[in-house]
């Protein structure tokens, strides 16, 4: 049944000087950001996106386009400045963390950078589970602990990036395993594999499920055995942020599969996120069709990062300004729909 709040929400969004449904998806994203924030005086406050960079152990069986080395070099562009991610974020006013995951490298002490190295990298999962239980627990436990300290600082919208080279192979064997669909229908080209290559990458990820046949759905296990450490950490900040009412931006492939280990543990999650883009790697319409969503842009990316988050945010404040600022009927004097 409609609480008196959504009948609320609904009666202010059909009243405002536009045809009815005019608004389109906006209409629909007010209506959410009204409900998690409980008013019909809602705001977007200190917006954040999170980076988790993390190292994979998979990366040396040739599933990737690019060296893992990319994955600290990265890093460094995020520190300095030259991302997309830092174009878009500084662009939109966006305050953006980095975070150390696990990368296969040690950085020096920076500002810029936060501390949270699982270890170096995740082991090879072809050979044994990708993390310990412990580790992935702890994953769970940093992602949440981040949230909280971005939600202090008065923020209620966050998205949530990743850098990781060879994570496209884990999500694509975490949500094959959770959604219980075919490895194929999940593998696609990731940063950038030929068709040839992708045949590879398909005959080593099979052979990864075989090794571990014997796990089944149960998102922790998954998590463990296949995942990256900012696959994990991004897992526990969505379920933290949710927790907060904060509204979840999500980003493309990689992070949709990170909503996917979250929504398995708490499907609360749901009612907070916002897909922010359908990314261009083969498992994501899959997934954004399995989830039953409806991505605010499609714009043929797949860099993650969180940049279809930092992309669709304007989007999100302008839904949130016309359901804040726009004249109602009675408000401007204009005659509503005619009595046919
Ligand atoms: O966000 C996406 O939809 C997306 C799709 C394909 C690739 N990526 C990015 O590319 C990297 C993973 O690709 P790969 O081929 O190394 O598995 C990782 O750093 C991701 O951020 C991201
Ligand atoms: C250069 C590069 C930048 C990225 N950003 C996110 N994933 C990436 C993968 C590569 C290869």
């Amino acid at each position: 049944m409609q609480s008196s709040l959504s009948k609320e929400i609904q009666h202010k969004i059909d009243h405002k000087t536009k045809p009815v449904g005019a608004l389109g998806k906006l209409e629909k994203l007010a209506f959410q950001v009204a409900s998690v924030q409980n008013t019909l005086t809602p705001e977007l406050t200190k917006p954040h996106i999170i980076i988790f960079a993390a190292s994979h152990g998979i990366a040396s069986s040739g599933v990737s386009a690019y060296p893992s080395e990319v994955t600290p070099q990265m890093v460094l562009n995020f520190i300095n400045g030259g991302a997309a991610i830092n174009v878009f974020t500084k662009q939109h006013g966006i305050n953006l963390w980095l975070v150390d995951a696990g990368v296969d490298y040690d950085f020096d002490q920076n500002e810029r950078l936060i501390h949270a190295k699982i270890s170096h990298g995740t082991r090879n999962f072809l050979k044994e589970a990708a993390m310990t239980k412990e580790e992935c627990e702890n994953c769970l436990l940093k992602g949440a602990e981040l949230v909280r300290k971005v939600q202090d600082t008065g923020c209620n919208v966050i998205g949530f990036g990743e850098m990781g080279i060879g994570n496209t192979s884990s999500a694509s064997l975490i949500m094959s395993k959770l959604l219980n669909i075919p490895l194929e229908d999940c593998v696609g080209k990731g940063s950038g594999l030929n068709d040839a290559q992708v045949i590879h990458k398909m005959s080593v990820l099979n052979k990864a499920l075989e090794k571990h046949s014997d796990v089944d759905d149960d998102p922790l296990k998954v998590l463990q055995t296949f995942g990256g450490y900012e696959i994990a950490m991004m897992c526990g900040a969505m379920l933290e942020a949710a927790k907060l009412k904060m509204i979840v931006l999500v980003d493309g492939f990689i992070a949709s599969v990170s909503f996917l280990c979250a929504l398995k543990m708490n499907s609360s999650v749901q009612d907070y996120a916002v897909f922010c883009h359908q990314s261009n790697e083969k498992g994501h319409q899959l997934l954004v069709q399995k989830l039953g969503v409806d991505p605010v842009l499609k714009m043929d990316m797949r860099l993650g990062e969180g940049t279809g988050c930092a992309l669709a945010y304007p989007i999100l404040q302008s839904a949130v300004f016309f359901f804040t600022e726009m004249a109602s009927f009675e408000s401007a004097g204009v005659s509503q729909k005619a009595e046919l």
